[in-house]
């Protein structure tokens, strides 16, 4: 196209300017309207535009917040690779403890970035049972934590429990159906040694509570982990993106292992309270 298709004085002038479309939709219907058609010129893909409505680049890892608005790309970003190999037929699922499933279900790209939006909020609570974060203000087993809502992740949160989580739930826990799943308490937990290293013996209040390691065990951080106490069985070896999903209460009394080095982090879960 040459720029004199511009330059034409006339009301069949070239506009992008119309009552009933966009201006891209005006612009190519005047275009087409003088006789110049347009035409795909490749079939690369050279990405895609965000709504700039939805996209808060004042948000570290703005992509991380789209999971509702551009699933597609945020599945191919975040997702583990190997989600769909839950679903695969006659699939066993790992069982590390009794009633205690584990699952890859977030990508290691998810769990750095997941990890740095926690930090460069900064905000941690400070471990005290004075939790003004809660309705009762009280917390009787605190860990140092940043919830999704303040990091205005809340929602975003819901869906991937929704999305991600309860299928996965429904396959090993039969017969137990909650849909969309309810969750007062998301957050990302943080142990260190000279912190807070461990969590005593405890019931989640939930149905059924997810535990995603964002880290890795011997690489990030030294001791740690998961103890199911009942069973005389904890979970040491964590891997990066599984998720253990447990029984929240009576069956399920745990404890978080004490970091004797590094630093710990991991997502938790209460779901249907
Ligand atoms: O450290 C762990 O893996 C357990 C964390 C936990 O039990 C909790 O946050 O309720
Ligand atoms: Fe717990």
């Amino acid at each position: 196209m040459n720029v004199s298709v511009f330059r034409i004085k006339s009301e069949e002038s070239i506009s992008y300017l119309s009552e009933d479309m966009d201006p891209d939709m005006a612009f190519c219907a005047a275009l087409r309207k003088r006789g110049i058609m347009m035409h795909v010129s490749n079939e690369q893909d050279l990405g895609h535009l965000v709504n700039p409505d939805n996209f808060d680049v004042s948000r570290k890892h703005p992509d991380i917040y789209q999971v509702m608005d551009n699933k597609i790309e945020w599945e191919s970003r975040y997702l583990s690779p190997e989600y769909a190999e839950n679903f695969a037929e006659g699939r066993k699922h790992a069982m590390p403890c009794p009633d205690v499933y584990w699952f890859p279900i977030m990508s290691p790209r998810f769990c750095s970035e997941w990890i740095e939006v926690m930090e460069n909020f900064g905000q941690w609570s400070d471990g005290s049972n004075q939790d003004n974060r809660l309705e009762g203000g009280y917390e009787a087993v605190p860990t140092r934590d940043i919830h999704m809502k303040q990091v205005g992740l809340d929602i975003q949160w819901l869906y991937i429990l929704k999305e991600y989580v309860r299928p996965l739930q429904e396959m090993v826990f039969i017969g137990y159906y909650h849909n969309p799943p309810v969750s007062l308490m998301n957050f990302v937990v943080r142990y260190k040694p000279n912190e807070q290293p461990s969590l005593r013996p405890h019931h989640d209040s939930s149905t059924y509570t997810i535990n995603i390691a964002l880290n890795t065990p011997n690489v990030d951080f030294e001791g740690g982990g998961c103890n199911f106490i009942r069973y005389n069985c904890s979970v040491k070896d964590t891997k990066l993106g599984w998720m253990l999903m447990h029984p929240g209460r009576l069956t399920h009394f745990h404890e978080g292992l004490r970091v004797t080095k590094g630093t710990r982090y991991i997502m938790i879960s209460f779901v249907d309270p």
